[in-house]
């Protein structure tokens, strides 16, 4: 296990090596994970590239650190961390409020990214008033109180079958994450806000979405994509919010198309 100390935060991390002159893919998990969700897309890309995984503050290993907090708060980690190994120049990959935190590290830091995977997100994430609640319902009945639903939004009903025993080791990944976290990562999401800034995006952009995502539905993925010059959109079958854990061949079979053939690979910066 790998540790820094970021913004006066812990932050739990993992270095996988790759092909010197290969761009670094970093992964930036979703609200209420940690980055094992990332695990059967990473085996498949492993060897090929270098790769950077992380728990957000408040999730995971991590620290909470201080709450509530900003998605600039979760970017200046990120560029943090990536300073602290050497990293820019890379290609990242966010899911949901990831998506949001690569979004503010593209703005914020340009010569980090060269390349955007936007999955299951968008310029924007739901309203105020659904945050408020929800920051409510965990603070007053704990992660516990929110847990069927979420599972809802997140998985098919497929995956979510009793039988499934990785449905009910997902449902232990959300429940084991610190409620301060989740509500402060709540508070993020409901005061972020990309739309504008999404026309200014320059690189090349890959947004993808599971077909029956509760969460970030096709329609919105597919908006946010459309106000992003050049950006491809790519739904992915079967899949909920999480297409890394319930599709991951699919996923990373898009994810190689769109590097292959949209990033250029020759001009790799050096990495820790
Ligand atoms: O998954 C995220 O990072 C935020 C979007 C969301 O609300 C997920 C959920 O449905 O719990």
């Amino acid at each position: 296990m790998q540790f820094a100390r970021i913004n006066d935060v812990a932050i739990h991390y993992q270095v996988i090596g790759g092909p010197a002159g290969k761009p670094v893919i970093v992964f930036i998990n979703s609200l209420g994970t940690d980055f094992r969700i990332w695990r059967d897309v990473i085996v498949r890309l492993a060897g090929d590239f270098p790769i950077l995984v992380y728990d957000k503050r408040g999730h995971g290993l991590s620290d909470i650190g201080t709450t509530p907090y900003t998605i600039e708060d979760h970017s200046s980690d990120l560029a943090g961390l990536m300073g602290m190994l050497n990293v820019s120049g890379a290609i990242v990959c966010g899911l949901s409020v990831g998506g949001l935190i690569a979004q503010s590290l593209c703005h914020k830091r340009p010569d980090l990214v060269k390349a955007l995977i936007l999955a299951d997100t968008a310029s924007r994430i739901g309203t105020a008033d659904m945050w408020n609640a929800r920051i409510t319902s965990v603070e007053t009945g704990g992660i516990e109180s929110i847990l069927d639903a979420v599972m809802e939004r997140w998985f098919t009903p497929a995956f979510r079958s009793p039988e499934n025993v990785a449905f009910r080791g997902y449902c232990n990944m959300l429940l084991r994450q610190p409620a301060e976290g989740y509500a402060a990562t709540c508070a993020a999401i409901r005061d972020a806000n990309y739309t504008q800034e999404a026309a200014r995006i320059s690189v090349p952009t890959l947004c993808l979405v599971g077909d029956q995502d509760g969460s970030t539905p096709p329609e919105l993925v597919k908006a946010t994509a459309e106000r992003i010059p050049g950006a491809r959109f790519e739904i992915i079958a079967d899949a909920g919010h999480i297409p890394c854990v319930e599709q991951p061949e699919a996923m990373t079979e898009v994810i190689k198309v769109f590097i292959g053939t949209a990033i250029d690979q020759s001009e790799g910066p050096p990495h820790g």
